[in-house]
């Protein structure tokens, strides 16, 4: 397909998403199944057209005077991706299978249009209800932030170092000319392509043989800050496909028993394709029986050292990777997820043994998640929780960057160019 060709897919694929409400990756499924003569260099770029064109939906309608799926790529192809209007009607020259040309108006608004007087929700392309929640948490620097939030996300890796240290995961994948992760000691960065598309490590033999896993550094720093122990008996609690689980097993040298488990046996599935190429040790405990289920935890109520809760949220923190969500999300997807913080941590509080420690983290920047959700299960704990100050020792580098928050700490892209993940610690009082 020609580059014009892929951006009228593109524009087709999000006037689709916009009059069907539907998931972008449903929409792009779509147009694949019904469009079979698109190869996957092809896929991938349009894929690109249009997470790009979600990442700067509002600000590129602002500029271009319209919602369509036309404007917003125009619009995104000057804000996000910077070519000039020249290059703009060279894309947009109504050849066969390319858009029409761009009219008089379309022009325009590529010379005049500006976010100058744009309110913040547009200028940052963000959902106008959750303005007052990120203001809370970013104050002035929530424009700055939430450009950030709109540019693609990196690609990184974690090194198994059950099974190869990160400097042989290094070596062995020298042609994708990874880079150490500024911040985890355990990471390696790789370079995406112009289309935004990284390289297929699922395939690759050493991700077969377990030497790595796909994990963003954030995901990766707040495995290394829930502080792990050899020795240890350590339950994750909504392990979901078990990014963490696994981590904390490769953290504590398979000298944990850790525990895994979550609400939904779907999303716990993949775990134990994963524990086998990892060589990880993780006992998992999966919930059977529907909504009648019986408590698969419920021998080792006060008896936990550690509980990891990573929990439900809105991702919000995940918007460079998944544009699509912002969109999406409604006050009642955020009252729900609150509901459901409060009921996991107080099962997890009861799973501590005296003295024991919760380590609370959400991959949203919103405080009603985060701080709120930890304030709640103190007060509710009446005295039995404390909070205290997340050691941040594990991570050389990380004091400098984070936000400190009233309970916890935040990551963001701005300030530490990662996924925007909260931490907070809590120990249960001794007897
Ligand atoms: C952020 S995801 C977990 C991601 C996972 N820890 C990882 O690193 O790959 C949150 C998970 O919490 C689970 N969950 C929701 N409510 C729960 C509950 N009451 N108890 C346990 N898990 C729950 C969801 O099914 C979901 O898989």
């Amino acid at each position: 397909m020609t580059p014009s060709a892929r951006i009228s897919a593109a524009i087709e694929i999000l006037d689709d998403i916009a009059a069907r409400r539907r998931p972008a990756a449903d929409a792009l499924k779509d147009w694949g199944l019904a469009h079979r003569y698109a190869g996957s260099g092809d896929r991938a770029a349009i894929a690109s057209l249009v997470y790009d064109g979600l990442r700067r939906r509002a600000s590129a309608a602002w500029v271009m005077g319209e919602e369509t799926g036309r404007a917003i790529l125009i619009g995104m192809l000057r804000l996000q991706r910077g070519l000039a209007e020249a290059s703009i009607a060279s894309l947009f020259d109504g050849a066969r299978f390319a858009p029409p040309p761009l009219t008089e108006g379309e022009r325009r608004r590529l010379q005049e249009g500006s976010l100058a007087d744009a309110p913040p929700e547009v200028a940052g392309d963000a959902p106008a209800f959750v303005l007052s929640s990120l203001t809370e948490l970013f104050g002035d620097a929530l424009l700055h932030e939430l450009r950030a939030l709109g540019r693609r996300a990196p690609l990184d890796i974690r090194a198994n170092t059950l099974k190869q240290s990160r400097e042989a995961v290094a070596d062995v994948l020298a042609d994708l000319s990874p880079e150490p992760t500024p911040l985890s000691a355990l990471g390696l960065r790789l370079p995406l392509g112009e289309d935004g598309r990284g390289p297929a490590l699922h395939v690759d033999p050493v991700f077969l043989d377990g030497g790595f896993e796909i994990q963003d550094e954030g995901s990766q720093i707040a495995s290394l800050l829930a502080g792990a122990k050899a020795g240890e008996t350590i339950v994750d609690l909504c392990a979901g496909g078990g990014g963490k689980s696994l981590a904390l097993a490769a953290l504590t040298g398979n000298e944990a028993r850790i525990v895994a488990t979550d609400a939904d046996p779907r999303r716990l599935a993949p775990i134990h394709e994963r524990l086998r190429r990892s060589g990880a040790t993780v006992e998992v405990r999966t919930p059977r029986g529907g909504k009648a289920r019986t408590d698969v935890l419920a021998d080792l109520d006060g008896t936990v050292d550690r509980v990891l809760v990573d929990a439900p949220c809105t991702g919000t923190g995940t918007w460079r990777r998944n544009p699509d969500a912002k969109w999406r999300l409604r006050p009642g997807s955020l009252s729900g997820r609150i509901a459901e913080q409060a009921e996991v941590l107080d099962r997890a509080a009861r799973l501590l043994r005296p003295g024991g420690t919760l380590v609370y983290v959400t991959c949203s920047l919103l405080p009603e998640e985060n701080d709120a959700a930890v304030d709640g299960l103190l007060r509710r704990s009446q005295g039995a929780i404390q909070a205290v100050a997340t050691d941040l020792g594990s991570v050389p580098g990380l004091a400098d960057k984070v936000r400190r928050t009233s309970r916890g700490i935040q990551m963001s892209p701005a300030l530490t160019g990662t996924d925007g993940f909260y931490v907070a610690t809590l120990t249960s009082k001794s007897a």
